[in-house]
């Protein structure tokens, strides 16, 4: 799920910051330790009388994620606790979805569940998912300038995704909430390392104590420290294979009986027709499959911005590629917050602008890792250092899988955040070949479009080319 705020109790608007913010990267929210909210949870404890807590594998806007030992069957496990005041229904929504997912032979695509309990505790019943362990999702892999994901492995993440979601929707079901954070990598044989090996390739977990902004002793409520997520890229020992998975069913729901409510998925993900209020269904899961295999080739989403916040943003945002919306929804309104609405007193209007975008020159100017013609890989001078690790490349083991744009200097300028002269800077980057964009402009051609029914499904996509161009030339051994 990605709503954040829908998990926030009202009483929570009054303690949005009760605790000081802790110097670990991207962590959960921490005003969510509350009644209703997450589980305070620490390093060693044991749940189930069997799953004990080893690291932190990440957390989202509805669970933490936990790197736990099965003391009963001596593996790896991924526990999924989830918020108190969501529990209940996603112990529902898991059920039917998952049984969808095993109905289509889904087990390799899919983490299906182990089983799942509930665990009691300071802020309330939570449900806690037992699940196959993962590694990074597609939105780490594949971010901005930051870390871009090879070619080929961006083809081959994209056309899993695809088998994944055909057979979903074969099944009468659709994801809703089909996003690169949403598609993970899997481990190859994680279990075949002790606790030990796993301490000495990824370290010991980094803590930081939980502070409260008024300095008293955070209650039982919340956890003593807070836990930095496990970086699989930090090791010198590539445990990440070539094979994804579609994780996360929160929003999942049978074709035939489409929420009412906006879906929770982040807005540049959203199909235009739900986000001007129609019905989700497997052509939305499709749009935003696109935009997904979008941002795993390039690194950024086809409509993301920083002027993308509501539904009413992002459909301001798509007119700009696709052109005007269909006539048959210009009636529509959009509430001040950007949402939908059928009360005439609330319209504010779409932003029309001016400004193109179209598909085939996002397609185009995909830039790609330059071989040579630039300076790449050495240290940027202390001034110019915004994080210290931005420009030191990934260990030598993923250089096949990843590299981050921001080892690469040109006119002895390193790339780092986005900025007036960045356009100007990747100018200089080698682009998408030729005949790969062309490939991959037409895929996205048939994805996006307006009209839902217009749009391939998830099956006709398995056999477009684009997916297909490595066919002749086999992987590198062991992937
Ligand atoms: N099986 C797993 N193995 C490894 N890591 C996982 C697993 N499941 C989830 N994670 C990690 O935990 C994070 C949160 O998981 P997930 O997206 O399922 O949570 P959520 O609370 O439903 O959140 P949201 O949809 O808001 O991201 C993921 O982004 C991922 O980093």
């Amino acid at each position: 799920m990605s709503k954040d705020d829908d998990a926030m109790s009202p009483s929570a608007a009054s303690s949005w910051f009760r605790f000081l913010p802790v110097d670990l990267g991207d962590t959960e929210n921490l005003e969510r330790y509350m009644p209703g909210g997450f589980h305070p949870t620490s390093l060693g404890d044991v749940y189930d009388e069997r799953y004990r807590v080893v690291h932190k594998l990440g957390a989202g806007g509805f669970s933490t994620v936990w790197l736990a030992r099965d003391e009963t069957e001596q593996k790896w496990v991924a526990l999924k606790i989830v918020v108190v005041d969501h529990s209940a229904a996603i112990e529902t929504k898991y059920a039917s979805s998952q049984h969808a997912a095993l109905q289509c032979g889904g087990r390799a695509k899919f983490p299906i569940e182990y089983r799942h309990f509930t665990i009691d505790g300071p802020n309330g019943r939570h449900l806690c998912l037992v699940l196959p362990v993962l590694g990074p999702s597609a939105s780490q892999l594949s971010c901005f300038l930051d870390s871009r994901m090879a070619p080929r492995l961006a083809r081959k993440a994209a056309y899993q995704a695809v088998q994944a979601l055909a057979n979903l929707h074969a099944q009468g079901f659709c994801h809703g909430d089909v996003t690169t954070s949403n598609i993970a990598f899997c481990l190859s044989d994680i279990d075949r390392y002790t606790e030990h090996h796993l301490s000495k390739l990824f370290g010991a977990p980094e803590k930081a104590p939980l502070e409260t902004e008024s300095g008293e002793e955070p209650g039982p409520e919340a956890p003593q420290y807070i836990v930095r997520p496990i970086d699989f890229l930090a090791s010198e020992e590539n445990i990440i294979s070539w094979d994804i998975q579609l994780l996360d069913f929160d929003q999942a729901f049978p074709a035939s009986s489409p929420p009412q409510d906006m879906l929770g998925t982040p807005v540049e993900f959203l199909a235009p027709e739900v986000a001007v209020g129609l019905s989700a269904s497997p052509a939305s899961d499709v749009w935003a499959l696109g935009c997904s295999i979008y941002r795993l080739r390039s690194g950024e989403g086809p409509f993301s911005s920083i002027d993308v916040w509501t539904p009413r943003d992002v459909v301001s945002f798509i007119t700009r590629t696709l052109g005007a919306i269909p006539v048959s929804w210009q009636h529509i309104l959009f509430d001040h917050e950007g949402q939908p609405t059928r009360d005439p007193s609330q319209d504010t209007p779409l932003v029309k602008s001016t400004d193109r975008r179209p598909l085939r020159d996002l397609v185009y100017n995909i830039y790609d890792k330059p071989e040579n013609g630039v300076e790449t890989g050495k240290i940027r001078p202390e001034h110019q250092v915004w994080d210290e690790n931005d420009n030191i490349p990934y260990p030598a083991c993923f250089a096949d899988m990843v590299w981050k744009p921001k080892v690469t200097k040109i006119d002895n300028v390193y790339l780092h955040g986005y900025d007036d002269g960045t356009d100007e800077l990747l100018e200089a980057m080698p682009k998408i070949p030729e005949t790969e964009a062309a490939l991959l402009h037409d895929l996205l051609s048939k994805i996006f479009v307006y009209d839902p029914a217009e749009r391939i499904t998830a099956g006709e996509m398995l056999s477009h080319p684009w997916f297909h161009v490595d066919q002749a030339d086999p992987l590198p051994h062991g992937h």
